[in-house]
């Protein structure tokens, strides 16, 4: 579990975060959701520890991320992995090269004990015949695959997604959408995962904070969300005609609901009969 209390930031002057506070819980898929220049990059930077906010605490499991102890500091980012927007693989490195740098760099593990969890990482996330391919001759949906696998292949208990599905086609970004919601309940792991995306929401939002000019305006699950009165964040969600559509749908069920209720001679839930 992450805590944040009272996170502000701001730069030369002008007020990026705000003042946001959350919890984030391990085993869920923690959603930053908000338009364009909102502040959900700068505060998942500050997170993890790439901005140093100022002012405002960061816990990891009861310890205090941003006291300062470098020890302590370097003991919590072993156990993060990122995913980043553009996937960023070295370009140099083969596909099982890339997931094994992260094990050469932060555990003592053998070489062997390295190939064995490149191989089963590789394989959780579906690219088992593609360890030899180099990340030019792989399409961008692998190639977020394969910066999942390196995310967790060092046992990460903390994993960052800023804007997974960024790039993908529709089908190939709900698939990576999905296999991160899988592995964060499959190892219990805390997932913050920075987008705008509501397709994202719908399917794997379990807690979702909305921002907007860099104040927390909204958090809930994705089945309460378009219940939401927040002006902002209404706006945001249907801003899409797909949305719109849906939300349409949705209440002329609702209509249809009530009716065959009255249809059937009962009264609509919620009414009570006239005197
Ligand atoms: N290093 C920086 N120096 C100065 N301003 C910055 C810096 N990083 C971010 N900002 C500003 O902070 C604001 C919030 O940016 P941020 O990248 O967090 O937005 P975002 O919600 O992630 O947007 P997007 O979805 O477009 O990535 C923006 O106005 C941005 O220009």
């Amino acid at each position: 579990m992450i805590e944040i209390h009272n996170i502000q930031k701001s730069f030369s002057g002008v007020k990026v975060l705000n003042g946001i506070s959350g919890i984030f819980e391990s085993g869920k898929t923690n959603l930053l959701l908000g338009a364009s220049g909102t502040g959900k990059s700068v505060l998942l930077q500050c997170i993890v520890g790439l901005i140093k906010p100022d002012l405002g605490s960061i816990t990891y499991d009861g310890k205090v991320f941003t006291n300062n102890k470098l020890d302590l500091k370097q003991e919590i980012r072993r156990k993060i992995g990122m995913l980043f927007q553009g996937s960023a693989l070295f370009d140099s490195m083969n596909v099982e090269e890339n997931v094994e740098f992260p094990l050469r760099m932060l555990t003592p593990m053998s070489k062997e004990e390295r190939r064995e969890r490149v191989e089963f990482c590789l394989k959780r996330v579906g690219l088992e015949n593609a360890g030899k391919k180099m990340p030019s001759e792989i399409s961008g949906g692998m190639k977020k695959r394969v910066g999942i696998a390196r995310a967790i292949a060092p046992n990460s208990r903390y994993l960052f997604c800023d804007e997974p599905n960024s790039g993908l086609d529709p089908l190939t970004a709900i698939k990576i959408d999905e296999l991160i919601y899988e592995l964060t309940k499959e190892y219990d792991i805390t997932t913050v995962i920075v987008t705008h995306d509501m397709n994202s929401v719908m399917e794997i939002g379990d807690n979702i904070m909305f921002l907007h000019k860099g104040n927390k305006l909204w958090e809930g699950g994705r089945e309460e969300i378009m219940d939401t009165k927040v002006p902002e964040l209404r706006e945001f969600i249907f801003a899409s005609s797909l949305m719109r559509a849906a939300k349409k749908v949705d209440e002329e069920l609702g209509s249809l609901d009530e009716l065959s209720t009255i249809q059937n001679g009962r009264e609509p839930e919620g009414e009570k009969p006239q005197e």
